[in-house]
């Protein structure tokens, strides 16, 4: 079996095959999902076929016990007792063999489901971890939530409910084609005929390229609204900061109403699909009953006659109702078929490629070689980028706003790959490592930095998951976190984000570096935080990146030009281009743009010190 490995946890074979994902679409593909646990589902639908057969089998003893009662009519009280009885132990035994298969093909058709779902959500989650970083501004976060929470979850109803009620609805035709000829084949023919016109006139009054639009319009719509909502919970501070309000924040305005627009006429074709088929369902006695006349003015055996016309009547709306459950199941399939394209939509993003190759870098140097990168292939955002950053030496990144100094940065894990140009780890091409290898080589500390809702202690650990606790703690202590860590209700144990586990930027900041610690990757990216809360903070932070930043290859995006007096080398980078590199002096002495920017900062801090006194 083909094991994969996310996060520690083993699962089972892939769900999707890629190469098949491309090729199959709609119901296919849904299907091929479906039948991810194989066997399981197989035994479902058998159970499902079965139970159907028994259901039919109280309508039998039903027909039985009308023909004894047509028989002996008037004569009531010579009614074979005996063969009643019998009829009635049938009857039971029908309902007890249905309830028993339908219980067992319900069970396994729900085992498979969440088979499927489980393997999916692995799928999924581990790809979208491979994809590049543009991708996700490119989707949204609120786009992958809803797949992940929504689209994915729809597919556990089809596979536990409709596919079984499809096997049921298939197997109804059948058992009615065996009562035509069982009891009387004209009235089987003539409720056959009712039926093949009922589902006639309901193709004929379905647009379904129409309802297909409108269910492609809905779910785009439904993500859309997702994406802005979340835009707007997460921008919150911004929001209320400057008055805005749902209706005056245009994005998720425009997102709700383009939903109402899309919704109403989704809902009313569904509500208009449900009306025209109870309707011409019923309208099956339409035909049922002339026929019926029809036959009883030219029969000689009234008896037998009147006990099969009977039986039709009450045959007839079951074979009905099952129908509209398979139609209902075809409505829900063509929408989930529609929730598993979008899915494959992610699924089939291109992920980070490495070369195939796994070679191991000889020291932890870093070295850019004609480096070119745009983001959307139409601004050059970084210009023939080359530079050496020697090992274990910090080397710095300075620049004006928007020159690229973040996007180098971001290369180096391969956030995104460069259009030209390479980039090499002591000597190696990073495309050339294993993406787990070069994760091993690199970590990085942003500006945002982002706690996930568990302990401080698992928080720290995401750094190295083997990591012991003593470990842990020592990292801490070394991020200069354990002090507050040790004052919150439980220590390292409490949640974040949980009551009393609060913190400030500052303290997230110095986990975020406490992780850092415990990772000991030997090459570290840094983007230096603008602002502080306070001296007392920025004094614990860089105390806490002078730890970290011991013996390693540091590359450091530095906004405040005090802390890189004695960086190795400083790279000044504008409009995409490194237009100065070297020592901090010699900069200075070359009067150039670093020397403008040294000013520059230099009295924003004079300026700065001024508004505080
Ligand atoms: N995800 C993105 N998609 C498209 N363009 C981007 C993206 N990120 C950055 N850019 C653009 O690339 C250019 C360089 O941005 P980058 O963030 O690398 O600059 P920077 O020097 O780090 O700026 P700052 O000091 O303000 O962080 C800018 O023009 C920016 O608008």
């Amino acid at each position: 079996m083909d094991n994969v490995e996310l996060s520690g946890i083993q699962t089972e074979k892939k769900a999707l095959p890629k190469e098949e994902a491309k090729q199959k679409t709609g119901l296919a593909r849904l299907m091929e999902l479906a039948m991810y646990k194989k066997a399981c589902m197989l035994t479902a639908m058998l159970m499902s076929f079965l139970s159907t057969i028994a259901s039919f089998i109280p309508y039998l003893a039903i027909y039985m016990v009308i023909k004894e009662i047509v028989r002996v009519y008037p004569n009531i009280s010579e009614l074979d007792k005996s063969a009643m009885g019998q009829y009635a132990v049938l009857a039971v035994a029908g309902v007890l063999i249905n309830l028993i298969f339908y219980t067992i093909s319900v069970a396994l058709a729900h085992v498979a489901a969440y088979g499927t779902l489980y393997q999916l959500k692995i799928d999924f989650i581990e790809h979208i971890t491979k994809l590049p970083l543009g991708f996700f501004y490119k989707s949204g976060t609120g786009k992958l939530r809803e797949i992940l929470d929504n689209n994915i979850e729809s597919i556990e109803g089809f596979i536990a409910h409709d596919l079984t009620n499809m096997v049921s609805a298939f197997t109804a035709p059948l058992i009615m084609l065996v009562m035509i000829f069982a009891v009387d084949f004209r009235f089987g023919i003539a409720a056959f005929l009712g039926i093949i016109i009922a589902f006639m006139g309901y193709g004929m009054t379905q647009k379904q390229e129409l309802t297909n639009k409108l269910m492609k319009d809905y779910q785009e719509a439904l993500q859309d609204m997702g994406n802005a909502a979340t835009e707007y919970v997460r921008g919150i501070t911004v929001v209320k900061a400057f008055k805005q309000t749902a209706q005056s924040f245009h994005r998720l305005n425009d997102a709700i109403k383009r939903y109402m627009a899309a919704v109403i006429p989704y809902s009313l074709s569904q509500e208009n699909m449900t009306a025209t088929l109870t309707t011409l369902l019923s309208a099956m006695y339409l035909v049922l009953i002339p026929v019926g006349i029809l036959i009883g003015q030219h029969t000689g055996n009234y008896r037998s006659y009147a006990s099969s016309f009977i039986f039709y009547l009450i045959f007839v709306p079951a074979i009905g109702n099952i129908l509209m459950k398979l139609i209902y199941a075809m409505a829900n399939a063509a929408n989930i078929a529609g929730n598993v394209d979008l899915i494959d939509e992610v699924l089939m993003e291109s992920e980070i490629k490495d070369s195939g190759k796994n070679l191991s870098p000889k020291g932890h140097e870093i070295e850019f070689k004609n480096v070119t990168f745009s983001y959307d292939d139409k601004k050059q955002v970084l210009n023939n980028i080359s530079f050496k950053a020697m090992e274990n030496k910090v080397t710095a990144i300075v620049g004006s706003s928007g020159g690229g100094k973040s996007t180098i940065a971001s290369l180096i894990p391969r956030f995104y790959d460069p259009k030209d140009g390479e980039i090499l780890i002591g000597g190696v091409n990073i495309k050339d490592m294993k993406m787990e290898k070069l994760m091993d080589e690199v970590s990085f500390v942003f500006q945002d930095n982002f706690l996930f809702e568990t302990s401080i202690l698992e928080n720290i650990r995401m750094g190295r998951k083997d990591a012991t606790v003593e470990e842990v703690k020592a990292a801490a202590k070394a991020a200069r976190c354990d002090e507050f860590i040790e004052k919150l209700p439980n220590g390292y144990d409490s949640i974040y984000g949980a009551k009393g586990t609060k913190l400030s930027g500052g303290q997230i900041q110095r986990i975020a570096i406490a992780r850092a610690i415990v990772k000991n990757a030997p090459i570290l990216v840094l983007d230096e935080a603008t602002s502080f809360s306070d001296a007392e903070n920025e004094y614990l932070i860089q105390q806490a990146l002078n730890e970290l930043m011991k013996n390693k290859t540091v590359i450091m995006i530095a906004h405040r030009l005090s802390t890189i007096m004695n960086a190795h080398n400083i790279l000044v980078v504008e409009d995409g281009k490194i237009i100065e590199s070297g020592k901090f002096n010699e900069l200075l002495e070359k009067n150039g743009r670093f020397y403008k920017l040294w000013e520059n900062y230099n009295a924003a801090n004079v300026w700065k010190l001024k508004g505080r006194a």
